[in-house]
């Protein structure tokens, strides 16, 4: 068995209505024998419909989970979900920290952290987003900003079964605009060896995925560069013909 089995996430974002079961039945149909064995794949839909996601999936081998959660299991937090919940519906992971979450709502990285150890008390894998925005970027502070987002927002304890780190550069997302190869590869390599140090064995286990304009049109490229173990996408997972063919890139 690989150490790190290919994950592909769909982050479906604020889109779909409950008709929106359908596509997850074609990712389902398409998700066969054949891909199953060579990558794992999950959809995070809205919380209006992880409960029927959970329902429609159900031994289908594909993974229903959550884009955001609060840290505590209960209380006065109006309009919040905790890990809890998410795994009481059947959802078996959560994004958090997702760029947008810390960009719209100001979500800082010992939120970020809070949140990945509220997954990991309920059962959940959290998928942490981490990555750079363009102005860092530009000024060459790309690894400083991903180095000072792993110490603060990977928690204690994390192994390849309770993590997965997303790298996200902030401008590729819904931009089409993707990093080069050469730049995903060394925020990989620098992301593994950062695990390693962190982690020791543990971290080598934990999977790094790539997330910012992935497409079924540039995934054959992306995903076979060296420390990528899978994608975050986002516009693109939303039809089950783009998702499946990003996926199967692995087949
Ligand atoms: O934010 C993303 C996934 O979490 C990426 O979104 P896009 O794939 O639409 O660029």
């Amino acid at each position: 068995m690989a150490l790190r089995t290919p994950l592909v996430v769909g982050n479906w974002k604020m889109n779909g209505l409950k008709a929106s079961a359908a596509e997850l039945g074609r990712m389902i149909e398409g998700y066969g024998p054949e891909l199953r064995w060579k990558v794992q794949m999950a959809v995070c839909p809205p919380a209006t419909l992880i409960q029927t996601f959970c329902v429609v999936a159900l031994g289908s081998r594909i993974w229903i989970g959550a884009q955001d959660c609060n840290a505590q299991q209960s209380g006065a937090f109006t309009g919040d979900i905790s890990a809890e919940m998410i795994a009481d519906c059947g959802g078996g992971l959560v994004i958090v920290g997702h760029s947008e979450r810390r960009t719209i709502y100001a979500e800082t990285d010992a939120e970020a952290r809070a949140k990945a150890e509220a997954a990991r008390r309920a059962g959940l894998v959290a998928v942490l987003c981490i990555g750079e925005t363009e102005a860092e970027r530009l000024d060459g502070r790309a690894i400083a900003v991903i180095d000072s987002q792993l110490s603060g927002s990977v928690p204690d304890g994390a192994t390849g079964s309770n993590l997965v780190l997303a790298y996200e550069p902030v401008w590729a997302i819904g931009s089409g605009r993707t990093p080069t190869t050469a730049e995903i590869a060394e925020v990989h390599g620098h992301i593994r060896k950062w695990l390693d140090r962190r982690f020791g064995k543990e971290g080598e286990r934990i999977r790094i995925l790539y997330g910012g304009s992935v497409k079924p049109a540039n995934a054959v490229e992306i995903l076979a560069i060296d420390n990528v173990d899978g994608a975050l996408v986002g516009g693109a997972s939303l039809k089950a013909a783009d998702f499946l063919a990003i996926a199967a890139t692995y087949a």
